[in-house]
Formats: structure tokens, sequence, C-alpha cells
């Protein structure tokens, strides 16, 4: 195993660990039982919402990923002790001393992910300012931050934009506001939640994201004090209160990583028990993996996927904001659609870059065109703007070893299941991007019987 993927993940290292190579021999089925934490997307969100209470919160179900050790990381730079718990996965987060920390080192943060932005509202409400470094995370698209500055000001913080990040003050506090998003971002929705929550007064915002992580992020506020509904139509209301304690919360599981286990059952012909796995997080995905052609068994720990043997059928689908079929089970997806037999078609509506990974795949034997029209779906906001955004497979294929670079966290799994798909030997670099989002990914393959070398 190697011990830099699995430091990294402990001590929260930022980026992809260069020269982690993996040397992986495919054919074999993955089968047997893997057990999932809590969801990246959901748990470095609440990291930060700690930093909201007078008193510490305790987290629960944290995986050892990346991105949390470099949430970790922010946190304890504006003064938050963050600490381990006894048991395996618990978070102490005390943020008494925010108020006196002296955050010399924030430019050490800078491209390490997309969660400091989310710092903003919180430390604009301790502290009247914060800096936000340069942001991190996939590079699966421009990924603009201007509804995130413009709700900010709505709220009435003021914006200044520096070579290396942005800082903030709000010189006369922050007030609700009525917001309403171009487009129901993930990241801007919880940027309104928690700057909301101890604004002076009412919240109104209209297009919100309404995704699992945010509905949980919504309950650990409401535990911590705030007053939130969510209303029909994507409008959530926040009356804005004057402190907050801290919470303690065992985190939702992680329904990306299940979405990927399940994808990888499909391309390896195996069998796959995802321990934490659960039905109404999924739902969009188990109908779209039935008609596929995917075996699945819902259980009470948790959902059994395998393939049933015979053949996988095409599908067209288009990934979508929740309750659409979400854009970070597109990617380990395709490989299995690349055993199918017939034309399936990926309409990418959420990000406008997210099929560079198929190239490696290409190579590998597969055969996806990817074209700049709205395939297959809906018009989308690409479908003028010269992206390549949709995706034709053609199957089935029968994938051969190949020498690839993993380009992002979910295109470096695919490579991965497509290596372990294929016939021969195939060499993945750069894997160390995975442990961004994939806890203990190396063990996991060990233990579902992957054939693989791993090289430092
Ligand atoms: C850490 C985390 O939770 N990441 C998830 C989060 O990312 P993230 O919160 O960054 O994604 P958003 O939902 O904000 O982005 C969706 C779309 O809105 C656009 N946009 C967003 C903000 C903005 O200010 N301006 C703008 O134009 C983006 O470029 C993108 O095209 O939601 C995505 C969509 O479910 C997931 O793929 C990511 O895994
Ligand atoms: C796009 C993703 O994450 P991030 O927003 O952290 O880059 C992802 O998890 O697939």
């Amino acid at each position: 195993m190697s011990s830099l993927i699995q430091d990294s993940a402990r001590a929260g290292a930022s980026v992809g660990l260069k020269g982690d190579r993996m040397t992986i021999n495919g054919g074999r089925p993955l089968s047997g039982r893997i057990e999932l934490k809590g969801a990246k997307n959901l748990v470095t969100k609440a990291m930060v919402a700690a930093l909201l209470g007078e008193t510490p919160s305790v987290l629960r179900d944290v995986p050892a990923i990346s991105d949390v050790g470099v949430v970790r990381g922010l946190l304890e730079v504006h003064g938050v002790k963050v600490s381990d718990g006894d048991a395996e996965g618990v978070l102490h987060l005390d943020p008494s001393n925010v108020e006196s920390a002296n955050f010399v080192d924030i430019d050490a943060h800078a491209g390490s992910s997309r969660i400091p932005i989310l710092f903003c509202g919180p430390l604009l409400h301790r502290l009247g300012e914060a800096f936000i470094p340069d942001l991190g995370g996939c590079r699966i698209g421009d990924r603009p931050i201007d509804y995130h500055l413009e709700v900010l000001r709505n709220f009435g913080a003021v914006v200044e934009k520096l070579p290396s990040g942005i800082r903030m003050s709000a010189p006369n506090g922050l007030h609700g506001a009525k917001v309403a998003l171009p487009y129901p971002s993930v990241g801007a929705t919880e940027q309104v939640l928690l700057t909301a929550v101890r604004a002076d007064g009412i919240t109104e915002l209209r297009g919100a994201a309404i995704e699992p992580e945010i509905m949980d992020l919504i309950n650990i506020l409401q535990k911590m004090g705030a007053i939130i509904s969510v209303d029909t139509d994507r409008v959530i209301r926040i009356e804005g209160v004057d402190a907050l304690s801290g919470y303690d919360h065992r985190a939702l599981f992680d329904r990306n990583e299940a979405a990927s286990w399940a994808a990888a059952a499909l391309a390896t012909n195996g069998d796959i028990f995802v321990g934490g796995a659960r039905q109404p997080e999924m739902l969009t995905f188990l109908n779209v993996y039935r008609k596929v052609g995917g075996g699945f068994e819902i259980h009470d720990d948790g959902i059994r996927f395998f393939h049933p043997g015979g053949e996988l059928n095409p599908v067209i689908i288009e990934t979508d904001v929740h309750p659409g079929f979400m854009t970070d089970w597109q990617q380990p997806l395709v490989v299995a659609l690349t055993k199918a037999t017939g034309v399936s078609i990926v309409h990418e509506t959420v990000y406008e870059q997210r099929f560079g990974f198929v190239d490696a795949l290409v190579e590998m034997g597969a055969t996806i065109q990817v074209h700049k029209e709205c395939l297959g779906g809906q018009a989308c906001r690409f479908g003028q703007r010269n992206f390549k955004h949709s995706a034709v497979i053609s199957g089935p294929s029968r994938l051969h070893g190949a020498d690839i670079v993993v380009p992002d966290l979910r295109g470096g799994f695919s490579h991965l299941i497509a290596a372990l798909s294929a016939e021969g030997v195939s060499h993945v670099s750069n894997v160390g991007i995975i442990s961004r989002g994939y806890e203990n990914f190396i063990n996991k393959l060990e233990q579902l019987g992957a054939d693989f070398v791993l090289e430092a």
C-alpha cells in the first residue's frame, strides 16, 4: 500500500500526489463488502458550520479524505481547535479562540479546494472581515464564484478582489436579503445558508439547490439553533438569530462514493455490497442502474450492487441538479456504459468540460464521441457555447490496458475501474488525487480482490 496516499488522507495534503502510480492487472470482477462514511460534499461544509457556534461541535462519520484535511487546516489557521475523538471518524471542533487567532498562513491553502469560499459568512459574522485564497477543486469547467460574491454583497458585504484572493468586510454587519440564484448552485445555496442564519432579519432564497447534502447541512444548522424552512419550488426562508451553539451530528453517507462502487461492480462483472448506502438519496441513480441492467438489493445496512450476467442495455441520460441524475455519478457510469450493447448518450448539463476523462477510455478501446450539441435531452446552458458536453458511447467494447494519467477526482475513479475491467496491464498515474474524495480506496480495492501494485 502507498503510505503516501494514506498519509495524505490523514494529514490533508491539498491536491494530487504526483508520481503516485498503480500498475493494474485487469479482468478480475470486484467482489466483496466495503463501508461508506459521511459525504465529502456534506462533511466539509459541516466543518465550516462549526465556526458559527459559540460552543464546540462534534461531527461523526468523518471520512479520512484529503479534502477533510484541507478544511481542517483552514479551520486551525482561523483558531478552531480540531481534534480526533475516541472513536474512528469523530471530529471535535472547538471555535472558542477564533477571535484571537492570527491567520498568517492562509496563503498556504490557496488552490486546495472550493470550500474556502464558504468561510465568508461565518468569518464576517465573527470577525467582521475575511480573506479567501484562490480556490481549487476539480477542473471540469470554469467554476466561477460570481453567484457567491453577489449573494454576499446582497447581505451587505464589501468585496475586494486581490491578486492572491478576495478580501471581504462587513462594515455595517450582515442583513437578511431577498436572493434569487440564476442556477441552483450547491455552493451558492450553502453560502446563503451559512450567512443568513446569523444575519439580522429574514432571508428568502429563490432558485435554491436542494441536494441531500444541503438538506443535511440544514439539519445541522437547525441543531445549532437556526430557523430555516424549505418550501416548494426551491424556496428557502431563513430567520436570522443572534447566537448559535455547537452541534452533534452524524454525517449523511456519501452517495457519490456509493454510485462509484456501483458502477465498478457493473463494469467489472462484479458484486459489491456498499455498507451505509441508502435508497432515498439514490433513487434516481437506482432507476438508471436498473435500466442499464444492473442488479441491486436494498438492505437495512446498505445496498448490494451486482452484474446479473447477460448483456447490459444502453441508456440516454442527462445530468442535472437534484432530484436529477447527479453529475458526479456520470463519469464512473460511462465506464460501465462502454460494456452495454448499443448506443448510450450522456448529456452533461452541470459542468461544461466534464468529458476530458474519456480520451483515456478511447485509448483503451472504447468508442466514445463527444459533441458540442445538446444531445438526448433538453437544450442546456452550454448548447450554444462550443463546449463538448454530450457523449455518445457505442458498445460493447473490450477495453485493453493502457498508460493513463488521472485528470480529476471522479475521472480518476473512472480510470481505475476502466483499468480493472480491461484485459491486460494498465499503468495509472496521479492516483493520489482520488483520495480527495474516496476514503482508503486502496484498502477497499484490496478487500474487493483487485489485482494491482502501487509504486510510490
Ligand atoms: C464540494 C462540493 O460540494 N462539490 C459539489 C458541488 O460543487 P459546487 O458547489 O462548486 O457546484 P455548483 O452547484 O455551485 O455548480 C453548478 C454550476 O453552477 C455554476 N456556478 C456556480 C457558482 C457560481 O458562483 N457561478 C456559477 O456559474 C458552475 O460553474 C456550474 O456550472 O456541487 C456540484 C453539483 O452538484 C458537484 O458536482 C460537486 O461535487
Ligand atoms: C466535482 C467534485 O468535487 P469538487 O467540487 O470538490 O471539485 C466531485 O466531488 O466530483
